[in-house]
């Protein structure tokens, strides 16, 4: 099975950087290939185009669809995954090259590995390996998921009627176990990601000769950044913290019945101290608070050694992580206030510009759901242990539209180890992972078959 992970993990099929976008083009066309080979009637939906800032348009990749089995009598399942990838380079610290499988003491390293190539390879196997399928199996596969799934929203409206009204249940298999016990996950948050530019001179200025004279675009940025969050955790922006839905004493109980360690949660990711140091609140501001992290600023000075430079245009990354019952209209709008209030008390002559690239809203489900109960018998037959419910802080941006459009249950079923390190250097999944997670799919596939239809 690794040979096709091989090759799929050589394709640096990373959405956020245009300047891939055929190496996006020929993982979709693989997929594809993977699906029609092992049997599957296959289509490449086009999803339109992407507006990039400088105004140009480029083709979104096509979103893959899979059809195995059309028995009426037997229930449908759509496997959802998505073949992009975050960006890796060598130089970012990881020990092999990111866009090779390597295989050191039974772990698969590879960007992609675990977000999500495996896990979709995975499911191919499922189906694969069965002669006789219990239920029939669609696929949806993306490759936009990483940059918020453009075009998918669109599609899955189109097909609510088609493609969608013969799916009993959707499965996803895109986020990881909380430990070493298999889990069940129940909720994601949503992502709300901006750029803040703030522009100044018409162009980049010797720090020496001008330095002292000028209002710093830079100095502005990073001046409006620190007041997002306060460096104990609380978010700065009016009217954020006050939608957050209230945490339930029975959600409090399932937190607290959860075994998770906090040394080896700060030995895993190599800190001493954590912004909370008891578990249940650790667990809710992972799961079911928002948070604000700034990922980087494009046009700031980053290579190694020394430039004395005051540069003329930056552009801040940031992203709020939401939750229930907060919605991303509301929250481009209390962030772009806010940013341009701070911003005017500073009486700088530069601009400033706050857009929202991605508004992917939280998802959450009932736990208490038949799917549950048939991902937990799978769970039990094939690890013999019962699973960890839990939430997943990352987002998967089309779970929610799922939900409301087709009307569809959902379960998340990872296969992902806790440790993956997903969006990090090093990204790998265990050998044990990848073979006993497809072991889980097929497990799962049967227990879907024996369920009453809800
Ligand atoms: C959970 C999933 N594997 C994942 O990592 N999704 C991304 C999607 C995203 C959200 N905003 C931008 N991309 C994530 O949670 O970061």
């Amino acid at each position: 099975p690794n040979s096709t992970l091989r090759q799929w993990i050589a394709v640096e099929s990373d959405s956020s950087d245009v300047t891939k976008r055929s190496d996006l083009h020929r993982m979709m066309d693989m997929t594809a290939e993977k699906l029609r080979l092992i049997g599957g009637s296959v289509e490449m939906v086009d999803v339109g185009t992407q507006t990039l800032p400088n105004g140009s348009s480029i083709a979104l990749p096509k979103v893959v669809t899979a059809r195995f089995g059309e028995d009426p009598s037997k229930r449908t399942v759509c496997v959802y995954g998505h073949v992009d990838v975050q960006p890796a380079k060598k130089e970012d610290g990881w020990a092999t090259d990111p866009y090779e499988l390597t295989d050191i003491d039974g772990n698969l390293y590879g960007r992609g590995a675990s977000d999500n190539k495996a896990p979709v390879l995975a499911w191919i196997h499922t189906v694969e390996v069965y002669k006789d399928l219990p239920v029939n199996v669609k696929f949806i596969i993306e490759g936009m998921e990483e940059t918020g799934s453009n075009g998918l929203d669109d599609m899955i409206v189109a097909q609510k009627d088609s493609f969608f009204s013969d799916v009993d249940y959707i499965i996803i298999s895109d986020c990881v176990w909380l430990s070493k016990r298999p889990a069940l996950t129940y909720g994601t948050r949503g992502n709300c990601y901006f750029f803040a530019e703030v522009e100044g001179p018409k162009k980049d200025l010797h720090s020496g000769v001008y330095g002292g004279t000028v209002m710093e675009p830079m100095t502005d940025l990073i001046g409006i950044l620190d007041k997002l969050i306060s460096p104990s955790g609380k978010i700065l922006i009016p009217g954020i913290r006050e939608a957050v839905a209230h945490l339930s004493d029975e959600e409090w109980k399932m937190y607290q019945d959860i075994e998770f360690d906090l040394e080896s949660y700060k030995r895993e990711i190599g800190l001493s101290q954590l912004m909370y140091s008891n578990k249940v609140d650790l667990l809710a501001h992972r799961w079911r608070h928002p948070t604000v992290s700034i990922h980087g600023i494009e046009g700031a000075f980053s290579s190694p050694g020394t430039k004395t430079v005051i540069p003329a245009k930056v552009i801040a990354k940031f992203s709020i992580r939401q939750v229930p019952n907060m919605d991303p209209a509301m929250v481009e709008k209390q962030v772009t206030d806010y940013l341009h209030s701070v911003f005017a008390k500073r009486k700088s002559p530069n601009k400033l510009n706050v857009t929202m690239v991605i508004g992917a809203k939280p998802w959450l489900a009932d736990p208490k759901h038949p799917l549950y109960e048939a991902g937990k018998a799978a769970v039990k037959r094939v690890f013999a242990v019962e699973p960890d419910l839990i939430r997943e802080g990352g987002t998967i941006p089309i779970a929610r539209s799922f939900q409301d459009v087709t009307g569809k249950s959902i379960i998340m079923l990872p296969i992902g180890g806790f440790d993956d390190g997903l969006h990090s250097q090093n990204e790998k999944i265990s050998r044990y992972n990848y073979m006993e997670g497809t072991k889980l799919f097929i497990a799962f596939l049967h227990e879907v078959s024996q369920m009453e239809k809800h």
